[in-house]
């Protein structure tokens, strides 16, 4: 028995393409996955794809504090650029736990803790994800088989396992920074994940907000600062 059902479909224009996009009900949840369709699927064979757990903060905010913007952005130019492949969104926030129950692990991460400590001071496990939708998702889509961008072993077993060919991978290490490095580090120490300290380096971005954080100005001081203007007009 199929585990997701198909609801809706229709083209969707991005800055890197035009996919199709689909939305998938999980039956037993009623979590609403989505797939991101670019080009023609043909056999279903080595097909270019990404299982994408969703984050809020880094998929839309932009957060420094995890990859997952980075991957998903890259994983979106990726497809684009051979003009055909698969991006599962899959509504996983938290690695399963929820929008809340992640924001409570920061404020626990804010305060020393890395993040598989702080789900289990939570009273979760580090990774409550299934990803039991996702090989029904790419069956109702004709995928047989594809080439995973992840650097999670669980993503790989779990397909195999569930009967989507996993014929190659492709590493998506992207997005580095002073505010994620012990948290990539925590997902090779930790949780396994493959991939290098010499292949995070070669892809580090330069951001540090460490000025900002410590002048730390209150709001009325920074009003004052913002009318020193050279409009050539007299402020009071
Ligand atoms: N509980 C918890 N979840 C987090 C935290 N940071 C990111 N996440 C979630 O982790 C998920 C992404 O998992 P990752 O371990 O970064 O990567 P992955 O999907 O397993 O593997 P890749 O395919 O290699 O990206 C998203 O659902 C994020 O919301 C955190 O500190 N605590
Ligand atoms: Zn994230």
């Amino acid at each position: 028995m199929m585990l997701v059902e198909q609801k809706a479909k229709a083209k969707l224009p991005t800055r890197y393409g035009i996919f199709d996009i689909y939305v998938f009900e999980e039956l037993a949840n009623g979590k609403e996955h989505v797939a991101m369709v670019m080009g023609d699927l043909g056999d279903g064979e080595k097909v270019l794809s990404r299982i994408h757990s969703e984050c809020l903060t880094g998929d839309i905010f932009h957060s420094l504090k995890c990859d997952c913007g980075f991957q998903l952005h890259t994983a979106m130019q990726n497809i684009a650029a051979e003009g055909r492949g698969v991006l599962i969104y899959h509504r996983a926030e938290g690695r399963g736990i929820g929008l809340t129950n992640k924001i409570k692990a920061y404020a626990l991460q804010d305060q020393g803790m890395d993040t598989v400590e702080a789900n289990e001071a939570l009273g979760f496990p580090a990774d409550m994800r299934d990803f039991n939708a996702c090989a029904d998702i790419y069956t109702l889509l004709g995928v047989k088989s594809v080439e995973l961008m992840t650097n999670n072993p669980r993503k790989l077993d779990t397909m195999r396992r569930d009967g989507i060919n996993v014929v190659a991978r492709r590493p998506i290490v992207v997005g580095k920074n002073v505010y994620n490095e012990n948290y990539l580090r925590v997902k090779t120490d930790k949780l396994q994940h493959m991939f290098t300290q010499d292949e995070l380096d070669s892809q580090n971005i330069d951001v540090d907000f460490a000025a900002q954080e410590q002048a730390n100005l209150p709001q009325d001081e920074k009003g004052a600062t913002a009318h020193k203007c050279n409009c050539g007009h007299h402020h009071d």
